[in-house]
């Protein structure tokens, strides 16, 4: 079959035309020559036999009368046909009784006794037996004996010239088959030759001649169609090359394209500039050169990866290129498929990413990193801690959280300027990260805040001893530009998993115990401890019973007389807050006034002071109980201070108590001068511009300079309960106190003295011209009815209780 399938169309088109004809006309010649034999047997038979019974009628007479003489005469008459050699007749008996043969030369005789009949006898010769009957009685019988020699031979003539036309015929077929066919081959020949020219040549834009109407048009038709179609998209695969080609010279990004092994087939002049391989015979190797060395291997085990199974290939990775340039760039090439969907090579493109990748490090570095101190920042740390908690549960291990707070930074701040205060908190980092181990991490939390990470202690020693590294190291002078610093700070520690088991109670506890450092003096460390979480909880509970003691009006105000220290008349009273709990009954405000600001209840329950206060302001005022030009004074918290609602609300309860707005004395403590100062100055002015009379509690506690002071639009100080309490024992309050004093009249300033409770304490305030005092020695704080039950007349009161 194969062979027959690689024999040219032309040879088959002939062998089909000669094996169609030769078996039909062989067929048709054998069917019609055997046909005709077999017509010719069956006439000479019936012929015979009609001659047979003629002769055997005739011999009647001779068998019955013996006569022999006119039966062989009778049989004689059968020379006249050729075919029958011998004829004999037989008697009843089948004994010979007359004969004829065809000539002397006949080597057949009539046998003397009739043959013996032998069914099926193939011979050349055909018998003919006829009886001879008289009265319905077999009297003899004729024996014929014919040569069938013509017939055959007609039949071979007939075959033979069968044989002979058959031939003729074939011949011809040949000749007509050989013209024929070349009307089928030719244009097919043509159409090859066409298709040849085309593939030869790339020229789409030949075309098959057409010569026939007939399916072979129709196939030249369709040849040209597609021709005319691939031109087509020829020309549209060219323009979208060119396009793709100019596009891709000037594009920014590098393309390239490979063959299936990977070897360069074409790169753009970007990707040349990225990889800066310049050679004209580009290969593999030139671009592996150009691999980063830490990267080498990823890169080509994940190209090589993606050849082998036709994947595709993306990934971002370094160059050192032989200039020396570190270039990040990220690679993403695609397989390209041919029709029959294998992988003929890659079309890629290379990006030079090293801007990208260096913005990306600084928002990296923006988004974990502090970008003063350049230490982890609250982000980084958060995640690290939590790493590090894992660690701990499956190791079984213990970390160790220090949580750091620069001791009075806010002052040194604010003194030095904020250049310098930054130059200080990096050189904090710096000395906090060589108190540390590579594996710690040592963040900026924000401000002055900052924490250590230790992932694996294994006792509580190690915490212990890197507290007390820090301690140390960042008490060592600090020089900045012009100036030398000594700082110290407070640091709270917890450990884990041991105090606690996630990051938000670690960092808590540390942040607590850190509060209790700077409870306890600050320059120290606490380690967190249980008993300060009961503290915390019963923060919280008082928490709780604020809220239910606001709904429940439990507070009430109590307020302690301010006297004239040259007239020794009542100039006013400072409000001080008071909560009478249904059950547990006075707790001092000294237990609930930090719960309330650090919960932010101090709001509500500030504005309660306020509206309480002021409706006082208009009662004492009715009653005779606050002297004209006389005040009240009431403490504003920093939480308070800062609400952004506070200038209104005061505003507002002046206008709707009907009070005169310097009968209102706002008292702040020095401490909250420190922070903020530009939006505490702004508060204060709003304040003053409302008319009421501004004072500076607690004085003397805090870190203000008298600079610092001269910018506050403030009215009264108030010297600290503290340098007053120990005159006249200590010389030193009784200096500080004197010269605060003689400094606030410098400043413009009225001065108060708190805490006074004894002669001695107002003698020597007196000689040193403060201008006002107050203390249990003029009066204890007091409810509302013990006021009025007490200051009907305060110069009358107050002799009976100082004996004055
Ligand atoms: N934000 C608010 N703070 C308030 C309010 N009411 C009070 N406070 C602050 O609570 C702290 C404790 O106050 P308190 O227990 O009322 O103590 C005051 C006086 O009773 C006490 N004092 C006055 N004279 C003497 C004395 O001669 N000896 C002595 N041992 N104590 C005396 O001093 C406190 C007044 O201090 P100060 O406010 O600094 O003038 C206290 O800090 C209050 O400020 C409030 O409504 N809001």
């Amino acid at each position: 079959m194969r062979y027959i399938s690689s024999m040219s169309l032309r040879f088959k088109t002939i062998m089909i035309a000669m094996i169609t004809s030769t078996l039909a006309l062989t067929t048709s010649g054998v069917f019609f020559s055997l046909y005709d034999y077999q017509s010719a047997h069956k006439k000479a038979d019936q012929e015979f036999r009609v001659i047979a019974t003629i002769l055997a009628d005739r011999s009647t007479v001779a068998l019955e009368f013996l006569d022999q003489e006119s039966a062989t005469d009778n049989l004689a008459s059968l020379d006249a046909h050729k075919a029958i050699t011998m004829a004999c007749l037989y008697d009843a008996n089948d004994a010979l009784f007359a004969s004829f043969k065809r000539n002397s030369y006949n080597l057949h005789r009539c046998s003397a006794n009739l043959p013996e009949f032998v069914p099926n006898k193939v011979d050349l010769f055909q018998e003919v037996r006829e009886p001879v009957i008289f009265d319905d009685a077999v009297i003899g019988t004729l024996y014929l004996l014919i040569d069938q020699g013509d017939l055959r031979e007609t039949m071979f003539l007939h075959i033979t010239t069968s044989i002979i036309i058959i031939i003729i015929t074939l011949f011809f077929t040949f000749l007509l088959a050989v013209r024929l066919q070349a009307f089928v081959t030719v244009p097919i020949r043509k159409l090859q030759d066409t298709a040849i020219k085309i593939r030869q040549s790339d020229n789409y834009s030949l075309r098959a001649d057409k010569t026939t109407e007939d399916e072979l048009g129709n196939l030249v038709d369709a040849f040209n169609g597609m021709v005319a179609k691939i031109e087509h998209d020829n020309v549209a695969l060219r323009d979208s090359e060119e396009r793709f080609r100019t596009l891709t010279a000037s594009s920014p990004i590098g393309v390239f394209q490979t063959d299936e092994d990977g070897q360069y087939t074409y790169v753009n002049a970007r990707w040349r500039e990225i990889t800066n391989i310049y050679d004209i015979h580009l290969t593999q190797e030139s671009w592996i050169k150009t691999l980063h060395p830490e990267e080498r291997f990823q890169v080509l085990s994940k190209w090589r990866d993606s050849l082998e199974k036709g994947g595709e290939f993306r990934m971002e990775y370094r160059m050192l290129r032989d200039d020396g340039e570190d270039v990040n760039v990220i690679c993403h090439a695609k397989p390209l498929y041919e029709g029959n969907g294998e992988i003929t090579g890659y079309l890629g493109s290379l990006s030079d990413i090293s801007e990208l990748k260096s913005v990306q490090l600084q928002l990296e570095q923006l988004a974990l990193y502090d970008p003063l101190t350049k230490l982890a920042n609250r982000h980084l740390f958060r995640n690290r801690l939590e790493k590090a908690i894992k660690h701990a549960e499956r190791e079984g291990a213990m970390i160790a959280l220090l949580f750091l707070d620069i001791d009075h930074f806010k002052k040194i701040n604010d003194t030095m300027g904020h250049d310098q205060g930054d130059e200080l908190l990096k050189a904090i980092a710096h000395r906090l990260r060589f108190c540390t181990r590579p594996g710690d991490t040592v963040a900026r939390m924000g401000g002055d805040e900052f924490t250590i990470l230790v992932p694996e202690i294994h006792t509580d020693h190690e915490a212990d001893a890197i507290a007390r590294k820090v301690l140390d190291v960042l008490k060592v002078p600090i020089r900045l530009t012009g100036l030398e610093v000594i700082i110290t700070t407070s640091i709270g520690i917890s450990v884990g998993l041991k105090d606690a088991e996630d990051a938000n109670a670690l960092m808590k506890n540390a942040d607590l115990a850190m509060y209790r450092a700077k409870a306890r003096g600050r320059d120290n460390y606490q380690f967190f401890s249980d008993e300060m979480n009961v503290e915390l909880t019963r923060q919280l509970a008082m928490e709780a019973e604020l809220r239910i003691a606001l709904q429940q009006d439990q507070f009430e105000l109590y307020y302690q007389p301010q006297v004239d220290l040259n007239t020794g008349k009542l100039i006013g009273y400072e409000a001080l807050l008071r909560w009478i709990h249904p059950e547990k009954g006075f707790i001092p405000p000294s237990d609930f006034i930090p719960v309330a600001e650090d919960s932010g209840l101090i709001l509500p329950l500030g504005e309660w002071v306020l509206r309480s206060a002021c409706q006082h302001i208009k009662q004492f005022t009715e009653r005779g109980l606050l002297p004209k030009d006389g005040h009240v004074a009431v403490n504003i918290s920093p939480r308070q201070f800062h609400d952004a609602n506070l200038v209104t609300v005061i505003s507002d309860l002046i206008s709707t108590t009907g009070i005169e707005s310097q009968q209102l004395e706002v008292e702040i403590t020095e401490s909250l001068l420190m922070e903020n100062v530009d939006s505490t100055i702004a508060t204060l002015n709003m304040l003053k511009q409302l008319g009421i009379i501004l004072a500076i509690d607690d004085f003397g506690t805090g870190y203000s300079s008298l600079n610092y002071l001269k910018r506050l639009p403030i009215h009264v100080l108030k010297v600290d309960r503290s340098f007053v309490m120990d005159i006249p024992k200590d010389k030193d309050d009784m200096e500080i106190t004197s010269a605060v004093i003689a400094m606030a009249h410098k400043l413009g300033l009225r001065v108060v003295a708190e805490g006074v409770e004894i002669i001695e304490q107002a003698d020597f305030l007196k000689e040193n011209q403060c201008d006002f005092v107050q203390g249990y020695y003029y009066g204890k704080p007091m409810s509302v009815a013990d006021l009025y039950e007490n200051i009907r007349n305060f110069d009358q009161w107050h002799s009976s209780t100082t004996g004055g």
